[in-house]
């Protein structure tokens, strides 16, 4: 029987810290990722649990301690141009209590922002997709529009999303940087019980390694095919 090698990842989290119609983004200072607009999270360090890393880097770069972790998806980021490196697998949170008062850290200024719906605080500006990452203007509207018109079971709602980077200049920076334009990208919506017809979970906690590497290549297959 053949074995099943899995292949490299680098394990980082995001949260969402959400207000009625209003969503906490950070405004990275420094690293990877300087000058956007962002969740808040980091690499989940060795010895700790994902939703252990996520609230860490929640209090480390927003100075609030998250008292619930709603789970929403992954992100599996690539680089087209580097195919040895790690894939990066961003687990992504929401969270609607904490304690503490959202403050400027050495690498995060958090800012609100008002989400677009029917309840929206529009006290605050909207939310700045221009200086985000590329992919996350793909799923954050999603996962927000659902959030906000729908309390009841929000924290159900799941996805898988799969976006490659390619080399090219960075417009930003002026420097060559390969996290520069998204290539290929596709995402799966998760929200039953039951597996799809093609015999994925349809909850992410049941998604092995195994599965989600079969579900990155199956779809890359199907992009290049098409
Ligand atoms: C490129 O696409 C990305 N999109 C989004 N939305 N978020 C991303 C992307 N690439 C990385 N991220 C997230 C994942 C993490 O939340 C941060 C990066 O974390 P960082 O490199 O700053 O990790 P730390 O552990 O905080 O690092 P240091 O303490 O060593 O500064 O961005």
């Amino acid at each position: 029987m053949a074995s099943y090698t899995p292949r490299v990842r680098k394990l980082y989290t995001l949260i969402f810290p959400l207000g009625d119609g209003r969503v906490l983004l950070g405004y990275k200072k420094r690293g990877f990722g300087r000058g956007k607009y962002n969740g808040f999270g980091g690499k989940v360090e060795p010895g700790e649990t994902i939703a252990e890393g996520a609230i860490r880097e929640l209090e480390e770069e927003a100075g609030i301690k998250a008292k619930d972790l709603p789970y929403h998806g992954i992100l599996f980021l690539e680089a087209t141009a580097d195919p040895a490196s790690p894939i990066l697998e961003i687990h992504v949170f929401t969270s609607t209590s904490w304690t503490g008062e959202p403050m400027e850290t050495e690498e995060m200024c958090p800012e609100w922002f008002s989400v677009p719906s029917n309840s929206a605080d529009t006290s605050h500006p909207p939310i700045p997709f221009q200086t985000m990452w590329e992919e996350t203007v793909e799923w954050l509207p999603i996962l927000l529009g659902f959030y906000f018109p729908v309390s009841k079971g929000a924290e159900k709602i799941q996805m898988v999303h799969h976006a490659s980077f390619k080399k090219g200049l960075n417009p930003q920076t002026g420097l060559q940087d390969i996290w520069h334009g998204m290539d290929e990208n596709f995402i799966q919506w998760l929200g039953s019980d039951e597996a799809d017809e093609n015999g994925y979970p349809g909850r992410l906690e049941n998604w092995t390694e195994e599965v989600k590497d079969r579900w990155i290549e199956e779809r890359k297959k199907a992009s290049f095919d098409a």
